[in-house]
Protein backbone atom coordinates (compact mmCIF):
# COMPACT_ATOMS: atom_id res chain seq x y z
CA UNK A 1 0.00 0.00 0.00
CA UNK A 2 0.96 3.43 -1.15
CA UNK A 3 0.27 6.29 1.39
CA UNK A 4 1.01 10.14 1.11
CA UNK A 5 0.02 12.60 3.85
CA UNK A 6 0.68 16.54 3.04
CA UNK A 7 0.47 18.73 5.90
CA UNK A 8 2.03 22.10 7.14
CA UNK A 9 3.91 20.23 10.39
CA UNK A 10 5.18 17.34 8.79
CA UNK A 11 7.32 16.30 11.80
CA UNK A 12 3.80 15.85 13.50
CA UNK A 13 3.68 12.32 11.40
CA UNK A 14 7.31 11.31 12.59
CA UNK A 15 5.78 8.46 15.12
CA UNK A 16 5.02 7.00 11.83
CA UNK A 17 8.82 6.15 11.47
CA UNK A 18 8.40 3.76 14.78
CA UNK A 19 7.15 0.48 15.94
CA UNK A 20 5.09 -1.72 13.54
CA UNK A 21 4.40 0.68 11.39
CA UNK A 22 7.64 1.73 11.27
CA UNK A 23 8.98 -1.60 10.26
CA UNK A 24 5.79 -2.60 7.75
CA UNK A 25 7.67 0.73 6.03
CA UNK A 26 11.14 -1.26 6.30
CA UNK A 27 9.66 -4.22 5.05
CA UNK A 28 7.98 -2.21 2.15
CA UNK A 29 4.84 -3.30 3.37
CA UNK A 30 3.69 0.29 3.78
CA UNK A 31 5.06 2.86 1.34
CA UNK A 32 4.71 5.91 3.17
CA UNK A 33 5.53 9.33 2.15
CA UNK A 34 4.88 12.22 4.48
CA UNK A 35 5.18 16.05 2.19
CA UNK A 36 5.34 19.98 3.62
CA UNK A 37 2.23 21.65 1.55
CA UNK A 38 4.59 24.61 1.78
CA UNK A 39 6.58 22.77 -0.93
CA UNK A 40 3.25 24.08 -3.12
CA UNK A 41 3.73 27.62 -2.14
CA UNK A 42 5.64 30.14 -4.54
CA UNK A 43 5.58 33.35 -2.56
CA UNK A 44 8.31 34.59 -0.20
CA UNK A 45 6.15 34.02 2.99
CA UNK A 46 4.99 30.30 1.64
CA UNK A 47 1.47 31.12 2.34
CA UNK A 48 -0.98 28.62 2.79
CA UNK A 49 -3.96 30.06 4.62
CA UNK A 50 -6.43 33.76 3.86
CA UNK A 51 -9.08 35.36 5.47
CA UNK A 52 -12.30 33.66 5.13
CA UNK A 53 -15.29 35.16 2.50
CA UNK A 54 -18.42 35.93 4.45
CA UNK A 55 -16.20 37.08 7.51
CA UNK A 56 -15.89 35.17 10.49
CA UNK A 57 -12.57 34.17 12.84
CA UNK A 58 -9.57 32.21 11.77
CA UNK A 59 -8.50 31.56 8.47
CA UNK A 60 -8.65 29.19 5.53
CA UNK A 61 -6.49 27.07 3.74
CA UNK A 62 -5.66 28.23 0.15
CA UNK A 63 -7.12 26.44 -2.60
CA UNK A 64 -3.77 26.61 -4.83
CA UNK A 65 -1.19 25.02 -2.98
CA UNK A 66 -3.62 21.83 -2.14
CA UNK A 67 -4.19 21.89 -6.04
CA UNK A 68 -1.13 21.75 -7.13
CA UNK A 69 0.21 19.09 -4.08
CA UNK A 70 -2.76 17.19 -5.16
CA UNK A 71 -1.70 17.23 -9.08
CA UNK A 72 1.66 15.97 -7.92
CA UNK A 73 0.95 13.20 -5.88
CA UNK A 74 -2.51 12.64 -8.07
CA UNK A 75 -1.58 12.84 -11.59
CA UNK A 76 -4.17 12.24 -13.85
CA UNK A 77 -2.12 9.54 -15.89
CA UNK A 78 -2.06 7.23 -12.98
CA UNK A 79 -4.28 4.89 -11.15
CA UNK A 80 -6.52 7.79 -8.88
CA UNK A 81 -6.30 7.55 -4.96
CA UNK A 82 -8.41 7.80 -2.80
CA UNK A 83 -8.25 10.82 -0.46
CA UNK A 84 -9.04 11.15 3.02
CA UNK A 85 -9.40 14.62 4.67
CA UNK A 86 -9.97 14.19 8.39
CA UNK A 87 -12.41 17.24 9.45
CA UNK A 88 -15.38 17.07 12.77
CA UNK A 89 -17.47 17.26 9.67
CA UNK A 90 -16.48 13.92 8.35
CA UNK A 91 -18.25 10.07 8.48
CA UNK A 92 -17.01 8.74 11.66
CA UNK A 93 -14.29 6.52 11.32
CA UNK A 94 -14.55 2.42 12.54
CA UNK A 95 -13.02 -0.59 12.18
CA UNK A 96 -15.10 -1.54 8.95
CA UNK A 97 -13.88 1.81 7.61
CA UNK A 98 -10.34 0.64 8.72
CA UNK A 99 -10.63 -2.60 6.93
CA UNK A 100 -12.58 -1.08 3.16
CA UNK A 101 -9.40 1.52 3.62
CA UNK A 102 -6.78 -1.53 3.63
CA UNK A 103 -7.96 -2.78 1.02
CA UNK A 104 -6.99 0.29 -1.06
CA UNK A 105 -3.88 0.28 -3.22
CA UNK A 106 -3.32 4.77 -2.65
CA UNK A 107 -4.29 6.21 0.17
CA UNK A 108 -3.87 10.44 0.38
CA UNK A 109 -4.45 12.54 3.28
CA UNK A 110 -5.03 16.14 3.40
CA UNK A 111 -4.54 17.46 6.83
CA UNK A 112 -5.98 20.67 7.20
CA UNK A 113 -5.35 23.25 9.65
CA UNK A 114 -7.40 26.63 11.06
CA UNK A 115 -10.88 26.63 9.97
CA UNK A 116 -10.11 24.11 7.25
CA UNK A 117 -9.65 23.85 3.71
CA UNK A 118 -11.17 25.62 1.11
CA UNK A 119 -14.10 23.50 -0.27
CA UNK A 120 -13.10 23.98 -3.91
CA UNK A 121 -10.24 21.90 -3.17
CA UNK A 122 -12.38 18.74 -2.23
CA UNK A 123 -14.86 19.41 -5.09
CA UNK A 124 -12.11 19.84 -7.52
CA UNK A 125 -10.47 16.39 -6.28
CA UNK A 126 -13.69 14.52 -6.42
CA UNK A 127 -14.34 14.94 -9.88
CA UNK A 128 -10.52 12.66 -10.19
CA UNK A 129 -10.70 10.51 -7.51
CA UNK A 130 -12.75 9.28 -4.35
CA UNK A 131 -12.67 11.61 -1.20
CA UNK A 132 -14.01 11.04 2.07
CA UNK A 133 -14.13 13.23 5.51
CA UNK A 134 -13.28 10.80 7.63
CA UNK A 135 -14.14 12.02 12.05
CA UNK A 136 -12.63 10.13 14.90
CA UNK A 137 -15.34 11.34 17.08
CA UNK A 138 -17.45 14.66 18.37
CA UNK A 139 -14.89 17.22 19.01
CA UNK A 140 -12.12 19.35 17.09
CA UNK A 141 -8.40 19.32 16.99
CA UNK A 142 -5.71 21.60 16.05
CA UNK A 143 -5.27 19.71 12.44
CA UNK A 144 -5.77 16.47 10.85
CA UNK A 145 -1.87 14.91 11.91
CA UNK A 146 -3.25 13.49 14.68
CA UNK A 147 -5.97 12.18 13.07
CA UNK A 148 -3.49 10.46 10.73
CA UNK A 149 -1.58 9.36 12.75
CA UNK A 150 -4.49 7.25 14.20
CA UNK A 151 -6.34 6.05 10.78
CA UNK A 152 -2.95 4.68 9.61
CA UNK A 153 -2.18 2.64 13.02
CA UNK A 154 -5.94 1.17 12.49
CA UNK A 155 -5.43 0.62 8.99
CA UNK A 156 -1.90 -0.71 8.71
CA UNK A 157 -2.60 -3.85 11.56
CA UNK A 158 -5.12 -5.14 8.96
CA UNK A 159 -2.32 -5.73 6.61
CA UNK A 160 -1.01 -9.10 5.57
CA UNK A 161 1.71 -9.75 7.52
CA UNK A 162 2.00 -6.76 9.85
CA UNK A 163 0.71 -8.34 13.23
CA UNK A 164 3.24 -11.38 14.19
CA UNK A 165 -0.09 -12.79 14.84
CA UNK A 166 -3.00 -12.77 12.73
CA UNK A 167 -5.09 -14.62 14.80
CA UNK A 168 -5.07 -11.29 17.15
CA UNK A 169 -7.90 -9.45 14.46
CA UNK A 170 -9.98 -12.36 14.93
CA UNK A 171 -11.51 -11.70 18.61
CA UNK A 172 -10.79 -8.23 19.07
CA UNK A 173 -13.09 -5.61 19.66
CA UNK A 174 -15.29 -4.89 16.87
CA UNK A 175 -13.74 -7.67 14.62
CA UNK A 176 -17.62 -9.61 15.11
CA UNK A 177 -19.78 -6.59 16.08
CA UNK A 178 -18.48 -7.04 20.28
CA UNK A 179 -16.45 -5.70 22.14
CA UNK A 180 -13.69 -8.12 23.59
CA UNK A 181 -13.42 -10.31 26.61
CA UNK A 182 -11.12 -9.47 29.60
CA UNK A 183 -8.04 -11.06 29.34
CA UNK A 184 -5.49 -12.43 32.06
CA UNK A 185 -2.02 -13.49 32.17
CA UNK A 186 0.00 -15.48 35.36
CA UNK A 187 -0.08 -15.18 38.13
CA UNK A 188 -2.89 -17.08 38.88
CA UNK A 189 -3.42 -14.88 41.73
CA UNK A 190 -2.74 -11.14 42.21
CA UNK A 191 -3.53 -9.03 45.24
CA UNK A 192 -6.87 -10.87 46.12
CA UNK A 193 -7.95 -10.98 42.73
CA UNK A 194 -8.09 -14.64 41.22
CA UNK A 195 -7.94 -15.65 37.14
CA UNK A 196 -11.23 -16.64 36.23
CA UNK A 197 -11.23 -20.49 36.43
CA UNK A 198 -12.92 -21.31 33.75
CA UNK A 199 -9.45 -19.68 31.51
CA UNK A 200 -7.20 -22.53 33.52
CA UNK A 201 -10.03 -25.87 32.75
CA UNK A 202 -7.98 -26.36 29.24
CA UNK A 203 -11.18 -26.97 28.25
CA UNK A 204 -11.60 -24.75 25.21
CA UNK A 205 -14.75 -25.19 24.23
CA UNK A 206 -16.18 -23.86 27.28
CA UNK A 207 -13.08 -20.85 27.64
CA UNK A 208 -14.52 -20.41 24.23
CA UNK A 209 -18.25 -20.01 25.48
CA UNK A 210 -17.16 -17.98 28.21
CA UNK A 211 -15.50 -15.57 26.33
CA UNK A 212 -18.04 -15.03 24.24
CA UNK A 213 -20.68 -14.38 26.76
CA UNK A 214 -18.40 -11.87 28.49
CA UNK A 215 -17.82 -10.07 25.19
CA UNK A 216 -22.05 -9.98 25.01
CA UNK A 217 -22.18 -8.77 28.77
CA UNK A 218 -19.49 -6.27 28.22
CA UNK A 219 -21.04 -4.81 25.04
CA UNK A 220 -24.71 -5.30 26.46
CA UNK A 221 -23.45 -2.90 29.18
CA UNK A 222 -20.85 -0.16 27.44
CA UNK A 223 -22.27 -0.16 24.19
CA UNK A 224 -26.18 -1.35 23.76
CA UNK A 225 -26.08 0.47 20.38
CA UNK A 226 -23.55 -2.17 18.97
CA UNK A 227 -25.59 -5.01 20.89
CA UNK A 228 -28.66 -3.95 19.03
CA UNK A 229 -26.81 -4.02 15.38
CA UNK A 230 -26.64 -7.54 16.34
CA UNK A 231 -29.96 -8.30 16.59
CA UNK A 232 -31.01 -11.71 14.72
CA UNK A 233 -27.61 -12.70 14.29
CA UNK A 234 -27.68 -13.44 18.66
CA UNK A 235 -28.33 -17.03 18.89
CA UNK A 236 -30.12 -18.85 21.87
CA UNK A 237 -27.22 -19.53 23.88
CA UNK A 238 -26.21 -15.65 23.43
CA UNK A 239 -29.35 -14.67 25.09
CA UNK A 240 -29.19 -16.92 27.73
CA UNK A 241 -25.89 -15.10 28.53
CA UNK A 242 -27.52 -11.37 28.59
N1 LIG B 1 -12.59 15.03 14.75
C1 LIG B 1 -11.57 15.15 13.85
S1 LIG B 1 -11.09 13.84 12.96
C2 LIG B 1 -10.90 16.41 13.63
C3 LIG B 1 -10.01 16.73 12.63
C4 LIG B 1 -9.67 18.06 12.87
N2 LIG B 1 -10.34 18.46 13.95
O1 LIG B 1 -11.11 17.46 14.43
Amino acid sequence: MRVDVVSIFPEYLAPLDLSLIGRARARGVLRLAVHDLRTWTHDVHRTVDDTPYGGGPGMVMRPEPWGEALDALAPADAAPPRLLVPSPAGAPFSQAMAHELAAEEHLLFACGRYEGIDQRVLEHAATRMPVTEVSLGDYVLFGGEVAVLVILEAVTRLLPGVLGNAGSLDEESHAHGLLEAPVYTKPPSWRGHEVPEILRSGDHGRIARWRRDEALRRTAARRPDMLAALGEDLDKKDRAAL
